[in-house]
């Protein structure tokens, strides 16, 4: 660490991108329509939200049997937010395998500006060509390191290494599972620092699994981390992200210059993003095996469905999910544990 604390910029300390309009299709099971994507990003973007990010929950090119279907095309709503958003910039997210490089060059023709990759947190050199291209296309990078909490800082910061050596500006801890406590949060920032210094800057994406996700973006903020993602009203996956709203008002008190403002985006949060929501998110028992056992927060949906099917326990499933260390993309795999389950019921 520097002895200087970082900042973002010389406006703001800390970025935020609100993940709502992605993250939470999956609790919303990628049913967006063109009217709430409208709504969410003018009162987002009217609050001094940054980012804004918007795509199917597992990114580009996630609509599929495996998946989820989305009610409206991704590139259409894509369009339609950068159409919108006035100031802030439109983020995509892609995992590379479930989206193409073409994907990335079609949103950045329908107006998004951040074009952030996803790999699982050993896996960054799949993502080294999708980032040459999105810088070839002048968008801003980021890499997303998901389920962090699976590997110790220091394979964490050589992973993130190698994204950056592909131009990726910003490295984000995701703790995709609601899986970290806090000092787990400060030693993976501050080992990635250590690894890439100022080559780029560092991020973290927080669920509430276990109910820690503001803390634990403080404690982000603290070791270095400039970029924060949240999601207003916590509409995301599991039992969502770190609430966008409660994160700017604890920026404002502990003196963490944001530009969201405190009162516009708690007005958000309530009128906007919460009628569009199917239900809250709830910090219930299945959420809380996700951040205890840590599982991927977007199997939560999967796992509602393979537990109904087959008549066994969310909970249980999700705590072997985390036993048997799935990763995204091993949703069928839930399907496999609740056959087990059930032939176990039935002895
Ligand atoms: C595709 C995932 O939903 C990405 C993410 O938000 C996470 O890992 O968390
Ligand atoms: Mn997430």
């Amino acid at each position: 660490m520097t002895g200087l604390p970082k900042t973002f910029s010389a406006e703001r300390d800390l970025r935020i991108t609100d993940t709502s309009l992605r993250d939470g299709s999956h609790h919303k099971r990628h049913q967006f329509t063109a009217d709430e994507v409208r709504g969410i990003v003018t009162a987002l973007d009217g609050a001094g939200v940054p980012v804004i990010e918007v795509t199917h929950g597992d990114g580009l090119g996630g609509s599929s049997f495996n998946y989820g279907f989305s009610r409206t095309p991704e590139q259409e709503l894509i369009t339609l937010a950068a159409e919108t958003a006035r100031r802030a910039k439109i983020a995509v997210l892609m995992l590379p395998g479930v989206g193409v490089t073409d994907d990335i060059v079609i949103s950045r023709d329908n107006g998004a500006s951040v074009c952030r990759i996803a790999t699982h947190c050993t896996e960054a050199d799949v993502s080294v060509q999708h980032f040459g291209l999105a810088r070839e296309q002048g968008m801003e990078t980021v890499g997303f390191l998901m389920m962090a909490h699976s590997q110790p800082p220091e394979v964490l910061a050589k992973q993130a290494r190698i994204m950056v050596d592909a131009g990726c500006q910003c490295v984000y801890v995701v703790d995709s599972a609601g899986a970290l406590v806090l000092e787990q949060v400060t030693e993976r920032v501050q080992a990635i620092d250590a690894e890439i210094g100022g080559d780029a800057q560092i991020g973290f994406h927080g669920h509430e699994n276990l109910g820690v996700g503001v803390a634990n973006s403080v404690a982000a903020a603290r070791a270095g981390a400039v970029q924060i993602d949240g999601s207003a009203r916590r509409f995301g996956a599991g039992a969502g992200n770190t609430p966008v709203e409660a994160f700017v008002g604890v920026c404002d008190k502990l003196g963490y210059r944001t530009g969201v403002d405190f009162f516009a985006i708690a007005d958000a949060a309530e009128d906007v993003v919460r009628p569009a929501m199917p239900e809250e998110c709830l910090l219930d028992r299945s959420a809380l095996m996700m951040g205890y056992a840590g599982v991927y927060s977007s199997f939560l949906k999967h796992a509602a469905n393979q537990a109904e099917r087959y008549g066994v326990s969310q909970a249980q499933l999700l705590v072997r999910a985390g036993e048997r260390k799935l990763v995204g993309g091993q949703e069928d795999q839930l399907i496999d544990i609740a056959l087990e389950l059930q032939r176990e019921q039935t002895k």
